[in-house]
């Protein structure tokens, strides 16, 4: 939790409270259910949390934007994110019921009432939304065809809109057709050595007209 603080120290004693809560949550239910490794369990607040979090180091969310999380696992990154934002608006989605059942139960355990989850393939959604993030589910190519369609034209943001993917290592050839892409060292954000290959990608949607 001392990690989450270094880097957050604004968090209100409701936030630091489920953020404490999230650790034995995961651990009592990956137990049941393993959707997270041993070594990340260990290493919760490091490897998922505050990775999570690294978004949140380049945009702060307006109160009522309406957030997307596709192929969410565990609740990654959406879980970490709709405890920082509670009034924005996060719809975790996974093709995997089971990893779902895990972020229900987490979700309630925390009573978080501005996440709901779907059990779907991202492409089957039908809704628009401010911002889609993600982490480690496709390359960028196959993950905007997926969610083509999905981005709301609205733009309250100075960020305006579009996804905010968290990938890893060169991005160059995956990137190299997304001109618009604006790419974030998180070690530009946190000391840790774990996130010195690690990137937080904006992709802005653009529309016609
Ligand atoms: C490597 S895991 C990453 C999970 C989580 N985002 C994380 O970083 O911990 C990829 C997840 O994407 C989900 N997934 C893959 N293709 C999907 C699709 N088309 N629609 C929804 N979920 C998808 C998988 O079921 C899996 O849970």
């Amino acid at each position: 939790m001392e990690l989450i603080l270094k880097y957050f120290p604004d968090l209100t004693d409701d936030q630091i409270a489920k953020f404490t809560q999230l650790e034995a949550l995961y651990q009592d239910w990956n137990l049941k259910i393993n959707v997270v490794s041993r070594k990340d369990i260990d290493e919760l607040y490091l490897r998922h949390v505050l990775h999570a979090l690294a978004i949140a180091k380049v945009i702060t969310f307006k109160p009522g934007t309406k957030l997307m999380d596709v192929g969410t696992g565990g609740g990654f990154p959406g879980i970490p994110l709709a405890i920082l934002f509670p009034e924005c608006s996060f719809h975790l989605v996974d093709s995997i019921a089971k990893k779902l059942k895990v972020v229900d139960e987490v979700v309630a355990g925390l009573e978080l009432t501005n996440v709901k989850t779907t059990h779907s393939r991202v492409e089957e959604i039908k809704d628009t939304y401010d911002f889609i993030i993600s982490r480690a589910v496709a390359a960028m190519p196959t993950f905007v065809h997926w969610i083509k369609g999905k981005v709301a034209k609205k733009q309250n943001h100075e960020l305006k809109n579009g996804i905010l993917y968290l990938k890893g290592g060169d991005l160059s050839e995956e990137l190299q057709d997304y001109k618009t892409a604006t790419i974030y060292n998180i070690s530009d954000f946190y000391s840790e050595a774990f996130f010195e290959t690690k990137k937080v990608v904006h992709l802005p949607i653009k529309f016609k007209g």
